[in-house]
């Protein structure tokens, strides 16, 4: 995942929440963009009060500096590739979606954040609706969990073959790729990558872990430096998954409740 194709100056952005606890939100974004070589830079949407037990409030941050924030940020250092994660309010999407218009916008990646691992709603219920007309259109690539696809597309996911439609119903909504992840079926944990004339499938065992906090922030995550290094979209999700499956594996305990992937900052595998 490191080669000549690596450039440590590379400036990714996340648009995302904070996670007061470090496992979610932009810290994983910026844990992952600085362990895989980028430059990560953040425009922050809503403060979560937020451990490994649960969310406990959010405080939705202002669209007016959240438009400044990416402004002044595309009008400086323009990123290579970006990521959405948590977006809670439908005005707080149209402002993200109307702002980033106004750039060239290259690798959006956007990871359809809607309930964290501990039951709370990241998303308001009316705010789903400007998500699909005016977000989800911008995107180079989707990256909703099983429950995400069926919220967005009304089909039920229990298989793989369900996996494939609702991939093929939210391709209708304009994203040139969507990656269904499957790391919340039975069975191993197989991600389905579809659009552009691809279909593929991106399967690990399953690991019997607790600590799972924050892999859907990291595997987006990790997508958007994929992309800004150069990989195409196949080898971006296939070092993607590597990655997220090694973090999960090395995943510790820390605080009481679903503790933290593990990312990894070797300082020895040169690059420029
Ligand atoms: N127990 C597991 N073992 C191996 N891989 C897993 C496991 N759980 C999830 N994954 C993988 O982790 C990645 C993230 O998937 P997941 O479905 O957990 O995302 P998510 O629900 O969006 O996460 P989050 O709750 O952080 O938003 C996928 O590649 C998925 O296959
Ligand atoms: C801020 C934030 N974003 C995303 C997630 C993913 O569930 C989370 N728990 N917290």
């Amino acid at each position: 995942m490191i080669n000549n194709k690596t450039n440590y100056r590379v400036p990714v952005l996340t648009i995302a929440g904070s996670d007061s606890s470090g496992g979610a939100g932009i810290q994983a974004d910026l844990k992952t963009f600085s362990a895989l070589k980028t430059f990560g830079m953040s425009v922050i949407t809503a403060i979560t009060a937020q451990n490994t037990r649960g969310v406990f409030a959010v405080e939705e941050i202002s669209k007016e500096i959240i438009k400044k924030q990416i402004e002044v940020i595309f009008e400086d250092i323009h990123p290579k590739a970006l990521k959405i994660g948590m977006v809670s309010s439908p005005d707080i999407i149209k402002q993200i979606a109307d702002t980033l218009s106004k750039y060239e916008v290259n690798n959006l990646v956007i990871d359809p954040v809607m309930i964290s691992k501990s039951g709370y709603s990241l998303l308001r219920t009316e705010a789903k609706e400007n998500l699909i007309k005016y977000l989800i259109p911008m995107a180079y690539i989707i990256t909703p969990n099983t429950m995400e696809a069926e919220e967005i597309t009304g089909i039920h996911i229990e298989n793989l073959e369900d996996m494939k439609e609702a991939a093929k119903k939210l391709l209708e909504l304009g994203p040139k790729y969507v990656l269904v992840k499957g790391g919340h079926l039975d069975g191993d944990a197989v991600d389905l990558l579809m659009g552009d004339g691809v279909c593929e499938l991106f399967e690990s065992k399953r690991l019997d872990r607790k600590n799972t906090h924050g892999t859907g922030c990291t595997l987006s995550s990790a997508i958007v430096t994929q992309l800004a290094h150069g990989y195409d979209v196949k080898e971006a999700v296939g070092n993607s998954k590597n990655y997220i499956t090694k973090a999960i594996e090395n995943s510790f305990d820390i605080g009481h409740g679903i503790g933290p992937v593990h990312h990894f900052y070797e300082f020895d595998k040169g690059g420029n």
